[in-house]
Formats: structure tokens, sequence, C-alpha cells
């Protein structure tokens, strides 16, 4: 007998909090098994001091418990108030809104397991709350199932990506966001799905650090410093960069740590200087994680935060060659909502109980279900 039983569509939530913790990205999404339209979009900003406290929480080896239980409480709140925001300013009833995809913040991501020390990869941001808040069903903790199918949890956007793109398209979609993450669609299928290793993270470290401000706008102050290239090939010389996908990383690797440890001596060359190298090695691993992972040239579309930064574009076009470097835009969606879209489009995919082959993505076995459902 036919399954009769109506697909979920209509509108959905996507709640996300990147590792930028550059504030809450809300995005109200129409959905169906033909159409994804962004409806609506909206950012709460977030206190200064948590996103300070955020920042510190994901590097940090020591952490109070109880202060991660009152973030977790505090967060849920806040992604609470997101969509109640975003659902007051578009005119939408909770009633109309038929589930909120949150990803939560991460705080800390070891997708490969060290010895007989498990993997894990944690998000805060508790969905109780929201559920509660906003009277409407909540998915949430998207990636531990796929952990827990010997995935690396990360990423999951891919999902996403092949669903803008359609069924038999190819092409790249590039997310540069505080880590940067590549899908390869080859005629529909998801060749590989992978993060490249830093987007803007290191840039905005160096950025605070130099010039007091959160990141360098457009690329601007990278533009007026010499590329250095024994540096730049030091750090491509990273082990990360040659590991083969499924691979995925996160701020706790690649920080300011990180740039200390695997530079001889920073204070030799000019600020901008490094501005302009770092800019580099975001350009050059995400062109390389491209090239060497395709099996032909496409067009890149780019999306995240990093789509802005002119200067770091022109070098991704650069490095890229053949592949034409654009922005998602040209798909139909703004670049900077595509993240908390695929958090729409998951939240769709849960409540009507799809799974997943992840293999190619994230490296994990059968079909899993992505995220956990909390009844309004
Ligand atoms: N005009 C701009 N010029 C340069 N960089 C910019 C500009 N606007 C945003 N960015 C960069 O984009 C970052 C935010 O990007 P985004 O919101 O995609 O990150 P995220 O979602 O936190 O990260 P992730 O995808 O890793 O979870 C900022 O921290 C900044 O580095
Ligand atoms: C563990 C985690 O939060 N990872 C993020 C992060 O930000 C970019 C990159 O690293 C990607 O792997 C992922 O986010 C997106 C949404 C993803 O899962 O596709």
């Amino acid at each position: 007998m036919p399954n009769s039983t109506p697909r979920k569509s209509g509108l959905f939530i996507g709640l996300m909090s990147g590792t930028s913790v550059d504030g809450i990205d809300a995005a109200l999404v129409r959905i169906d098994d033909e159409s994804i339209q962004l409806a609506h979009t909206y950012t709460h900003n977030l206190p200064e001091q948590l996103t300070a406290e955020l920042h510190r929480l994901s590097l940090s080896e020591t952490f109070c418990v109880d202060r991660i239980g009152q973030l977790h409480r505090i967060l849920g709140d806040l992604f609470a108030e997101a969509s109640l925001c975003l659902m007051q300013q578009c005119g939408a009833s909770m009633t109309e809104v038929v589930a909120i995809g949150s990803h939560g913040q991460t705080i800390r991501h070891r997708p490969d397991a060290v010895g007989s020390a498990p993997a894990f990869t944690w998000q805060i941001g508790d969905a109780h709350t929201i559920a509660q808040k906003t009277g409407v069903t909540t998915v949430a903790d998207f990636r531990g199932r796929d952990l827990a199918a010997g995935g690396q949890a990360a990423p999951l956007a891919p999902l996403f990506h092949r669903a803008l793109l359609g069924e038999t398209q190819s092409g790249v979609v590039l997310n540069i966001g505080g880590l940067a993450n590549a899908t390869i669609l080859n005629k529909g299928q998801i060749d590989h799905g992978f993060d490249t290793g830093p987007g803007n993270t290191l840039i905005d470290t160096w950025c605070r650090e130099h010039l007091d401000r959160p990141f360098d706008t457009d690329g601007e102050w990278a533009r007026t410093g010499n590329i250095q290239p024994a540096l730049l090939s030091h750090w491509l010389g990273d082990a990360y960069f040659a590991k083969a996908p499924p691979k995925s990383t996160g701020r706790e690797y690649f920080n300011h740590d990180w740039l200390v440890a695997n530079s001889a001596s920073l204070s030799r060359y000019q600020p901008a200087d490094i501005a302009a190298t770092l800019t580099e090695l975001t350009a050059v691993s995400c062109a390389q994680g491209i090239i060497q992972n395709a099996s032909a040239p496409a067009k890149i579309y780019v999306c995240g935060g990093g789509a802005h930064n002119a200067f770091l574009m022109e070098r991704i076009q650069v490095h890229s060659g053949v592949y034409q470097v654009t922005t998602t835009q040209e798909l139909g969606i703004n670049p900077d909502w595509i993240e908390a879209a695929a958090f729409a489009w998951l939240a769709y995919a849960r409540m009507n109980d799809q799974r997943f082959d992840l293999h190619s993505t994230t490296g994990s076995e059968g079909q899993v279900p992505l995220g956990v459902v909390y009844p309004a």
C-alpha cells in the first residue's frame, strides 16, 4: 500500500551560531520537496562578554562544569529569543512554523579517537528551552548520531548543498566561516565533503590582536601586506592539509597557539605581512583541497562571511585556475544565510524521518538519522 502520510513541509527556522561566535543567525525558510526559499532572516547579537567567554571555552583545556551547564541554558534562552524575534518581525505565528532546527554552539570538536580516548563533539544551547519558550517543535543535536556511526560528525552542510544544486548538477560549494569546508558535487552525487582547514579564524585572531578589530574588513589590511612564501610553505606543511578526506577540524586546532607554535618568530615580520600570509593560507588550502579532490573543474560557489573578503576571493580565484569562483547568490541564496538555512532543511529532513548516507562526507556507515526531536 502506498504511504499516504503527507510530507511535513512549509516554514522551518534554522538557527546557527558558528565558530566565529559573531551572533545567532536565524533564517525562516519555506521548504517542500520541490523548492527551498529563504523567506526572512534575522541576526540576534550576542553580548560581547558572552562571545569572549565562548571563545575562551572553546579553547580552554579546563572549564568549570557548572559554568558549561549555565551557558547551555543561557544559549538556549538566546536561541529561543532569536526565533521569537524572527517570527515577530515577519508576522509568522508559532503554529505556522513546522519546526526549528538548532545547530547549537560548538564548544569542542574532537572527531578522531586518540588511543583509548573516544572521539566526541559537543554543541551547547538547550533545545528543551527553545521548544518550551517558542512553542515550536525543535530539532537539535545533529552531529551525535553520525559520530556514533563512525563518522566525523562534520561537515553536515554538504547534504544541503546537494539539495540546493539539484539532483543532477556538478559544482563545488565552499563555506568560509571560522573554519572552511568544501562540498564537491558530481552530477548530483557528493564525491567529497570535508573541512579544508582555517577559514577566517586565524585572520580574525590576528586582527583582534593587532588592530583591535573583529575582522579584516574586505581584506583591506591584508592587501597592504606582502605574502611571505617561506612562512606560507611552513604553515602549509601542517599534516592536516595533506590528510585525505573524510576530515574535519575546529578552533581547538587552528587557533592562536597553532600560529605561534608553527612560526619561528612572528615578530620578524610586519603585522600586515602576516595578515596577507594568513589570507593566502586560507586561499591556498581551500583551492588545493578542492583541486586535489575534484574529478573535473567546476564552478566554486562561495558562502559564509569569507565571501565578503574581496582580497581572499581574488586569491582563491588565482589558485583555482580554471575553476570559476562565484558566490551562492548565483544559486538564489545569499551567502550569509546558507548555514542557518541548512539547519532549517536538516530539521525538515528529520521531521520527515529521512536518513542519509554520509559515507563520502563524514565517513560514517549506513543510513544515519540526523537530529533529535524536542516536541513543542
Ligand atoms: N566584510 C567582511 N570582510 C572580511 N571578512 C568578513 C566580512 N564580513 C564577515 N567576514 C568574516 O566572516 C566571519 C563570519 O563568518 P560566518 O558567519 O560565516 O562564520 P561562522 O558561521 O561563525 O563560522 P563556521 O562556518 O566556521 O561555523 C567573520 O568573523 C569575518 O572573519
Ligand atoms: C563541529 C562544528 O561545529 N563544525 C563546523 C565548523 O564550521 C565550519 C566547519 O567547521 C564545519 O565542519 C561545521 O559546520 C557546518 C555547518 C557543517 O557541519 O557543515
